[in-house]
């Protein structure tokens, strides 16, 4: 049985893909703080730093990080540590300075990382990732299909998600079991625009998926809420009862929440 590589280590090896995963950030990166998350053995990293004004690349692998720096002296800041730990608001020049995020992520840490991303949201201006590919269709999913969940409600919540292209084992090193798709996230907040506050709404959808199985109603029981006001907030959000979380779309869900917090 071949072992699982260390830290998600998949190395890229496609040279078109690199390339078209760069592009995907923008073709003009003259003014802009890119920074990489898992640089691995640099891949990415090459062409990112022959044209981002300024690259900050965060790599756990002792080893790994150690030759990107003597590989790529100062012409890039190279921060050896857990991407979950680096704190990005700090890595900006300006508080105008919008980050680029792009990176082969370690998929074994995908939603940590797009949780820590979101946390930051306000320092980003667009991330490109590449995660295994059901992963980005849960990110991407629309109301009414089966991949449609928590995981495409947050990402939604935070960002425009577009999936770009889709890249099969072969185009790493080692290969891992699963395809690959690259996604990419153009910051774009709605919870204003939807009249909800981030954390409630997203405890309250959390409420609402907590088995996806259940209709909504159930699910909204199960969470403490009283029948009279779940029928009388579904009929306000013009939804069935015997819904299901997974066919409402994103203004069904903040209509529905914002009538079950309102004072009676
Ligand atoms: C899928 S590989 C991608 C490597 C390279 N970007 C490429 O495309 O060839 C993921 C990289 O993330 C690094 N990594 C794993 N966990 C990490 C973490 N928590 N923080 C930062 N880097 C991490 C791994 O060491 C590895 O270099």
């Amino acid at each position: 049985m071949p072992q699982k590589p260390k830290l998600g280590q998949n190395f890229l090896v496609n040279p078109q893909a690199c390339h078209a995963i760069v592009d995907a950030l923008g073709r003009d990166l003259s003014s802009a703080t890119v920074v990489e998350i898992g640089p691995g053995k640099g891949a990415i990293t090459e062409l990112l730093a022959q044209r981002a004004a300024r690259l900050v690349v965060v790599e756990l692998d002792s080893l790994l990080a150690t030759s990107l720096r003597a590989r790529f002296g100062d012409s890039i800041q190279v921060i050896h540590q857990d991407i979950l730990t680096v704190d990005l608001d700090t890595l900006r020049q300006s508080p105008a300075d919008r980050l680029l995020i792009i990176g082969n992520l370690p998929y074994y840490i995908t939603s940590d990382i797009l949780l820590h991303l979101f946390a930051h949201h306000q320092a980003i201006r667009t991330a490109v990732i590449m995660v295994q590919r059901e992963v980005a269709d849960r990110i991407a999913a629309h109301p009414g299909s089966r991949d449609y969940g928590m995981l495409s409600v947050t990402a939604q919540l935070y960002a425009e998600v577009e999936k770009l292209m889709t890249l099969p084992p072969a185009d790493f090193s080692p290969p891992p079991d699963v395809h690959s798709t690259v996604l990419r996230l153009t910051i774009a907040p709605r919870f204003q625009a939807l009249g909800v506050s981030p954390a409630e709404f997203l405890a309250f959808v959390r409420q609402c998926f907590a088995q996806k199985r259940k209709t909504l109603r159930n699910n909204l029981r199960a969470a403490g809420y009283q029948p009279a006001a779940i029928e009388n907030a579904c009929q306000e959000a013009g939804l069935q009862l015997d819904a299901r979380a997974e066919g409402i779309d994103m203004e069904g869900l903040a209509s529905l929440h914002r009538s079950l917090i309102k004072p009676l």
